[in-house]
């Protein structure tokens, strides 16, 4: 686990960028991971800045949203399906094919949770996953006691992440109670995850995730068995780790060649 702190989302943003650039130069048919919530709009919009004064290619990239709300009907405003187009793939030249999310319409959700995991199998694993963390620590929808080999599958929400949620519906009310999601072990396939986290309101989390005990209690504990992942976080959300000073010393004394 590597753990970068930043002055703010600007910064974050643009490593972030430039990862998921480098990675396009590479493979440009490469299968990136997206998440929704706040912490990876400055992602959003560095990608599609790149893409508009750049030509940063999107044209032959595949993405897999990590999860869905159920019963939300097609097409509403807060179904994850929307708002990844709306604050991503819609500003870049993904082609919009390319583009899965899992689907919380379907009559047999769980035939649909093995569908997504064979499609996302079947274009060869994530390369680069994007993530957020949830103030519970839930990365995707998987809640506290998650099992950490979990595939995608049909979870409830624990009530804080309904209320957290609830800002982007009209009353809590309106949340939906159930969600589908890729699994821990979904996520730990992706051969590298970024997780985002900025603000105060996440100090504690990161703590927990970063430098506590590997655990179903605390699901993105789990990446601390990740081969490559990257914590970006800002002095905010830097503010319980006990290890922050050894954390900017080794970033700041990383060789010059060598990304995130
Ligand atoms: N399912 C999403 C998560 O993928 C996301 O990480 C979390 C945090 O959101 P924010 O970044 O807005 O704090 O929100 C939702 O619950």
């Amino acid at each position: 686990m590597e753990v970068v702190i930043l002055p703010g989302s600007k910064q974050i943003g643009a490593l972030a960028a430039d990862a998921i650039e480098a990675l396009l130069r590479r493979k440009p048919n490469a299968v990136l991971g997206l998440a929704t919530g706040s912490s990876p709009l400055p992602v959003y919009d560095e990608l599609a800045r790149r893409h508009q004064e750049k030509g940063l290619d999107f044209s032959q990239a595949h993405a897999f949203a990590l999860d869905e709300y159920v019963g939300l009907e097609p097409g509403h405003p807060e179904s994850y399906r929307e708002v990844i187009r709306r604050e991503f793939t819609d500003r870049v030249n993904i082609d919009p094919a390319n583009v899965h999310s899992p689907d919380g319409t379907a009559a047999d959700l769980p035939a649909a949770c093995e569908a997504y995991e064979d499609s996302i199998r079947a274009l060869g694993g994530v390369d680069l996953q994007i993530l957020g963390v949830g103030t519970d620590g839930h990365i995707g929808f998987n809640e506290p006691g998650s099992s950490l080999a979990s595939r995608t599958r049909i979870k409830t929400l624990i009530e804080q992440t309904r209320k957290d949620n609830a800002r982007f519906f009209k009353s809590i009310d309106d949340v939906p109670h159930h969600v589908v999601t890729q699994g821990l072990g979904t996520i730990m396939d992706a051969r590298h995850v970024v997780l985002i986290a900025t603000g105060a309101q996440k100090a504690q989390t990161v703590r927990d995730f970063v430098e506590g005990p590997v655990a179903a209690i605390c699901a993105a504990s789990v990446l601390q068995m990740h081969q490559h992942a990257t914590i970006l976080i800002d002095e905010a959300a830097a503010s319980s780790l006990k290890l922050a000073d050894y954390y900017r010393h080794t970033y700041d004394n990383k060789p010059k060649w060598q990304s995130i």
